[in-house]
């Protein structure tokens, strides 16, 4: 595949190192310095583009994309309020956008487990659902999307919580997500069910970025020749 990739921060080189060993082709990078030139690409130039950057960038870039029937793989978090609208382009475009909050096959193997898992703990009363999420110091968004997706997956089962909130146990009437910031941190994600007796735990350590990368690569060359808003569970038949 010819492959653009828009962010070429830590995820983009590691992208670019996954990619060029499967043998596809980088036929550009584009990182905030030189944001200008993405307007060269084209549906000619390029068979997808993979976007890993930044939530405050994402949406413009996957518009882009979508807008220049460019097939768009994105990683990036922290910007969902405009999924909505990203998934309309899509369909008015008859393009093909792909999303995923974590594009490692092991996070949405525990994606699958936390759903069940909460499924059978919602009846168990005496225990107290939370998420802790820890990242790398650069991280610039909280929760993680990770966090998020998980909170998701648990309140699909829990109807007496309303909804997830960052940081504040305090507030019984909702799903906390905690998140801390220490060096070095890939990527944790760990749900606790706690009663007075024990405690139960589901967690994803990554320890390092190359399951996202691999995943993402496996997404862009899955979205070949296809079109519509798709996402891991579509890849992994999960
Ligand atoms: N879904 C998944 O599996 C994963 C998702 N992520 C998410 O991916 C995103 C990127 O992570 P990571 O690679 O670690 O971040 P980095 O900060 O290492 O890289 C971000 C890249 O995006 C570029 N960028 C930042 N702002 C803009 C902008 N306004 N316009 C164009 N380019 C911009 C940066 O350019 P410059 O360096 O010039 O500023 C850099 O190239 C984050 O949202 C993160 O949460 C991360 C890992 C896995
Ligand atoms: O910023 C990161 O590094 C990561 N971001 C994603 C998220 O917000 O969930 C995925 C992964 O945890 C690494």
């Amino acid at each position: 595949m010819k492959i653009l990739l828009i962010g070429y921060g830590k995820m983009g080189k590691t992208i670019e190192q996954m990619a060029t060993a499967k043998g596809h082709e980088i036929v550009g990078r584009i990182s905030h310095e030189n944001v200008q030139e993405l307007h060269q690409y084209t549906a000619e130039t390029t068979d997808v583009a993979i976007e890993f950057t930044h939530p405050e960038s994402a949406f413009d870039n996957i518009s882009y994309c979508l807008n220049n029937g460019i097939p768009v793989v994105s990683g990036s978090t922290g910007w969902l309020d405009k999924f909505e609208e990203a998934k309309n382009l899509c369909r008015e475009h008859k393009g093909a956008f792909f999303y995923a909050s974590n594009f490692s096959v092991g996070v949405n193997l525990f994606f699958h487990f936390n759903e069940y898992i909460a499924s059978k703990m919602q009846a168990y009363k005496a225990y107290d659902v939370a998420i802790r999420e820890v990242h790398h110091l650069q991280k610039v968004d909280k929760p993680s999307g990770t966090g998020i997706t998980t909170a998701e997956g648990i309140l699909s089962s829990y109807s007496n919580l309303e909804g997830w909130v960052a940081d504040n146990p305090e507030e019984k009437t909702k799903l906390n997500i905690a998140s801390e910031r220490e060096p070095d941190v890939v990527g944790t994600h760990i749900v606790t069910y706690s009663s007075d007796v024990d405690k139960i735990e589901l967690g994803h350590i990554a320890h390092s970025r190359a399951g996202f990368a691999e995943g993402a690569v496996m997404a862009a060359a899955w979205l070949q020749g296809r079109q519509g808003v798709y996402g891991m569970k579509d890849l992994l038949n999960l």
